[in-house]
């Protein structure tokens, strides 16, 4: 796969400093790439599931629209109503350490990088389908982000890919400029800024293109648009309804 063979090359013909553990990356590509392998044999009906809606909720937006928030209120939402439920995020924890590496990488690298936490997690979401998942961010975020960096005038045709799952819903949290800045001002030190996130701040253009491409072109019909302006209570109350 186009993706795995990308980010093998890569580490093959770059020097990578000690902090990144060359081994460890391998193995989970041979991981993926056996899985991938093994989905493809014709005797395996899985992989023609790959339109296949799994019992997930997809949280998406721009930096600090409230998706980690949210996520842990509807966490406890549900366990007290009784349903079984867990938290993801992409990219997935595995993949955590590699993170730094590859944000300052060329962008088809990074892309890349995204994709296998997307592939990562649609094996993972195939799991367990008596719980509900709670998904910080997908695949909707890595092409979101991917084409408001492109030029305004290219035509916009995408596909969700035959390789991902889909969530049965997907938030979009849409919220004001103004309260997005407060809440990103007011949230945890720790945070890493990512390149998008400073263009985010500097640039209303690529924000309004990620708004405009979120909400017009991530090709799902589970797609639901959220105001995230209010208390996160009511917010998960909303979601909740939808399912
Ligand atoms: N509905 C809300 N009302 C007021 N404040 C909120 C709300 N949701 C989140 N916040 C606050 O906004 C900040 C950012 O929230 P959070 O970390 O959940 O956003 P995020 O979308 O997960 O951010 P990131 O994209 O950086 O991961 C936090 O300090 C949080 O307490
Ligand atoms: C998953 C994913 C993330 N990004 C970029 C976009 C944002 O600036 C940050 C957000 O990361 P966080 O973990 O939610 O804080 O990462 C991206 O460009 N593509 C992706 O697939």
């Amino acid at each position: 796969m186009e993706i795995l063979q990308l980010l093998r090359n890569h580490i093959r013909t770059v020097q990578t400093s000690d902090a990144f553990n060359q081994t460890l990356f391998q193995t989970i590509l041979n991981s993926v790439e056996e899985r991938l392998v093994a989905d493809l044999q014709p005797d395996k009906k899985e992989l023609s599931n790959d339109q296949l809606i799994v019992n997930c909720i997809d949280l998406e937006g721009l930096d600090g629209c409230g998706k980690s928030t949210l996520a842990n209120e509807l966490l406890k939402q549900l366990n007290s109503g009784g349903q079984k439920a867990r938290l993801l995020s992409t990219p997935p924890s595995q993949l955590l350490s590699f993170r730094v590496y590859f944000d300052a990488q060329p962008e088809s690298i990074r892309r890349a990088f995204y994709n296998l936490g997307n592939l990562i997690v649609s094996y993972e979401l195939r799991n367990q389908q008596d719980t509900i998942t709670i998904l910080d961010r997908y695949w909707p975020s890595t092409i979101a982000y991917q084409l408001a960096k492109t030029d305004d005038n290219e035509e916009i045709n995408i596909t969700w890919p035959t390789y991902l799952v889909q969530p049965r819903l997907i938030i979009y949290i849409q919220i004001d400029e103004i309260e997005r800045c407060r809440r990103i001002a007011q949230r945890a030190a720790c945070v890493s800024v990512t390149l998008e996130e400073k263009q985010l701040a500097a640039q209303a253009s690529f924000r309004r293109r990620l708004d405009f491409l979120y909400r017009n072109h991530i090709p799902s019909r589970n797609l639901h648009v959220i105001d995230g302006n209010r208390a996160t209570r009511d917010i998960a109350n909303d979601i909740l309804n939808l399912l």
